[in-house]
């Protein structure tokens, strides 16, 4: 027998006075989730100006921050939710939290959203590994907006970042009305699986595939492999199912810009959604990357147009169009013209 909750209580909220949770997520461009350190009052002085880069600033509680900083970053957090004007750019404010399990979960969700509830847009869960998590964080968030009476849903994200939650993802992505997406956690999870790494994101040399040994003894040509693949595929197809977001996660060699937008590529090309940025200079490159390129996007419209009821079979540059290829095109011509209400260069280059 299923133990899940009949379809009418689904979407029921789960504290008498919280708001009813969304039924389909809110459409926004989330290209990039910036990282903040609020407990450092330079950087979070300049996060108002970040906000208007970016499309989601977040504070971050859990890793990174000292445990003697905590309070101050939370502090730092809720400074933020009231000096910076989020609303007037679009931009998502969201907050990461430290993880059930530690002493300032609670303090940090209680004054999250009862000080700062009608701001935050999202709270980021790390560390979760099935769905008892997501439900606890669900009713605890319900009670919370009630006692404070706010006023729109705050959405839940969680990070897969050990070997147990990616094996439940599904269930995580479909635990809750309150789930806004999952985020990879390469750090984490390579040391919950024992994964012999040091890197934070990307590829690593020694996980190639080589060519057979060749007649003239010449070095065999290498080439490296994703070592996330198989997590994010499994990650956006729990995602897509569940009608919530995908995101690749941190890459943390700042310096190899490079890599860094190859990594971030190919997550886009995967189906993700955004990525994150830990420093000012990977948004330009999330920015550029998950925007979909702009020669992409104008033959995807040259498809619409041929088919305008998405069926039949057409031609277009030597290609085979059919409605599968339709959708694959609505997928980007939707996605563009999001991208393109926030930025009329792009506006203008996809010929909306
Ligand atoms: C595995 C995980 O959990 S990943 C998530 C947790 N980690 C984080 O959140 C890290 C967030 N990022 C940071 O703390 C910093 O960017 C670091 C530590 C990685 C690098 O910091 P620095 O060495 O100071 O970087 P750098 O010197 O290049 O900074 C250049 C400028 O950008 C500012 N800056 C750096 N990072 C940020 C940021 N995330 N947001 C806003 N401004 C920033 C610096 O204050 C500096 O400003 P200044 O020129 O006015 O002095
Ligand atoms: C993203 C994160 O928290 C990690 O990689 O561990
Ligand atoms: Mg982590």
């Amino acid at each position: 027998m299923s133990i899940s909750k009949p379809p009418r209580s689904f979407f029921k909220p789960l504290a008498i006075g919280a708001p009813a949770p969304f039924r389909e997520l809110p459409t926004r461009v989330e290209r990039m989730i910036h990282f903040v350190p609020p407990h450092i009052e330079k950087v979070r002085a300049k996060s108002g100006d970040i906000a208007k880069q970016a499309d989601v600033v977040l504070a971050n509680l859990e890793d990174a921050i000292p445990s003697d900083a905590k309070e101050a970053a939370r502090a730092g957090a809720l400074d933020m939710a009231e000096n910076i004007d989020f609303s007037s750019t679009g931009t998502g404010f969201w907050a990461r939290v430290n993880c059930l399990n530690s002493p300032w979960f609670l303090d940090d969700v209680t004054e999250l959203v009862t000080k700062a509830g009608n701001k935050l847009d999202v709270i980021m869960l790390p560390k979760v590994e099935g769905p008892w998590d997501i439900h606890y964080a669900d009713q605890l968030i319900a009670q919370l907006e009630a006692k404070a009476s706010i006023k729109r849903p705050i959405m839940l994200h969680a990070i897969l970042e050990t070997a147990e939650g990616v094996q439940n993802v599904e269930q995580i992505c479909l635990a809750s009305p309150r789930m806004h997406g999952i985020s990879l956690g390469p750090a984490d999870l390579a040391a919950s699986r024992a994964m012999k790494t040091t890197r934070v994101g990307g590829g690593h040399p020694f996980y190639k595939v080589i060519e057979d040994p060749r007649s003239d003894d010449a070095p065999r040509a290498a080439a490296q492999q994703d070592l996330w693949h198989y997590t994010v595929s499994k990650m956006v197809d729990a995602c897509c199912t569940a009608g919530i977001k995908p995101f690749y996660g941190p890459f943390a060699d700042i310096a190899d810009v490079e890599a860094c937008e190859q990594q971030f590529r190919n997550a886009f090309l995967m189906g993700c959604a955004g990525t994150w940025s830990l420093h000012p200079k990977q948004i330009d490159i999330a920015k550029r990357v998950f925007s979909p390129d702009v020669d992409e996007v104008l033959f995807a419209k040259k498809i619409l147009a041929a088919m305008p009821d998405g069926t039949g079979v057409h031609m277009i540059d030597g290609k085979m169009q059919d409605d599968a290829t339709w959708k694959q095109a609505k997928v980007m011509v939707d996605l563009a013209r999001q991208v393109a209400e926030k930025d009329p260069d792009l506006a203008s280059a996809y010929e909306f």
